[in-house]
């Protein structure tokens, strides 16, 4: 059970705001200090109206099953201290924009989407705020209304994307980690945010066409077939993009080592087309084709996965 709590590291009143009460916000909420966090709603909530906060089961990675409620950031309170952003890629910008003129201009923002494209997007439109990013292998899942799981046990890099995030750095990791979990400071964080936009790249769009559980794209000949070419072309638009690149057999070997360990796991882009909702692959291999566009660096493996996906999703 989590502990009533402030994040004293924080200014103002220590308090953290998510903004996506989804599998990853409602993850970040369970563990966080009870009294600390809160849920920024899709519309704005007052005493008088609304439902003042949202009532989960939370089924920890360890231990027992409980019954968190995360009340609502009623728009007559003050603001947050710390804004955490866990919507999906694609909503990241217009839910920042729909919430940002609540906030105090020295307010840390920092952004949970896999992917890249949306991070630079966000730090590019308001370059003066304290924008920064979190790459995280924590999982977590909504397997039915009002359950969350926690269903895999992972580790999380925070690390700036303006300039002004340097200096909350450390308060920003130190109030993240009151939650428990894993929390890293990361100054190289594009590099960080690259290593994870391989595996999702690798594994995503081959496990939603083939519709199918990480691990069995393995052996599939469709995937077997692509998978050398896309490793180069990642290896060569990580080098231009970046400066940094590893080799296409290395990223192949990453590749499989998480297809592996997470066999079983659905992927984010198997189970968003599952339900007909928007992917993320814009931000995935649709990120790559446009930095290779851009970089100069032909992405014929990334542009196929990436317009496969786009006729089978809307
Ligand atoms: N789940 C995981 O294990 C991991 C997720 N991530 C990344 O984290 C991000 C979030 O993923 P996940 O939590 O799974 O996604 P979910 O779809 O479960 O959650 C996103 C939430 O954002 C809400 N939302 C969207 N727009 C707004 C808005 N304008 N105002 C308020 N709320 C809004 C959605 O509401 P509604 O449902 O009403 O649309 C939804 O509750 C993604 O980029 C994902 O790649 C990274 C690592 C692991
Ligand atoms: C690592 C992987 C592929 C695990 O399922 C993931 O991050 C996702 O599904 O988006």
């Amino acid at each position: 059970m989590a502990t009533p709590g402030n994040n004293q590291g924080l200014s103002g009143n220590g308090r953290i705001a998510i903004l996506g009460a989804g599998s990853m916000g409602q993850l970040w909420a369970g563990y966080l200090p009870t009294g600390t966090v809160t849920f920024i709603p899709r519309r704005k909530v007052t005493p008088e109206t609304g439902k003042p906060a949202l009532t989960y089961t939370f089924r920890r990675f360890e231990g027992p099953e409980e019954v968190v409620t995360v009340p609502y950031l009623l728009a007559t309170e003050a603001p947050p201290s710390l804004l955490m952003v866990t919507t999906k890629a694609g909503d990241t910008l217009g839910a920042i924009e729909s919430n940002l003129h609540d906030l105090s201009p020295d307010t840390p923002i920092v952004l949970f989407q896999n992917g890249l494209g949306c991070q630079q997007a966000v730090a590019e439109r308001w370059p003066q705020r304290p924008i920064l990013a979190a790459s995280t292998t924590e999982g977590a899942n909504r397997p039915a209304p009002g359950c969350t799981v926690h269903a895999g046990k992972g580790e999380t890099w925070v690390g700036p994307l303006t300039k002004s995030a340097t200096t909350h750095l450390t308060q920003v990791v130190t109030a993240l980690g009151t939650s428990g979990l894993t929390v890293h400071a990361e100054q190289d964080i594009q590099r960080r945010l690259w290593d994870k936009l391989i595996i999702n790249a690798g594994i995503n769009a081959f496990t939603a066409i083939l519709d199918c559980p990480n691990g069995d794209i393995l052996a599939d000949p469709f995937y077997r077939e692509h998978i050398d070419e896309l490793c180069d072309e990642i290896s060569k638009v990580m080098k231009e993009d970046i400066g940094k690149a590893l080799p296409s057999i290395t990223i192949r070997e990453r590749i499989e080592t998480v297809a592996r360990k997470t066999a079983r796991n659905t992927s984010s882009m198997r189970s968003d087309r599952r339900r007909g909702r928007p992917t993320e692959i814009d931000f995935i291999n649709g990120y790559i084709v446009g930095r290779g566009h851009a970089l100069g660096v032909d992405v014929p493996t990334n542009q196929m996965l990436t317009n496969c996906i786009k006729q089978l999703s809307p």
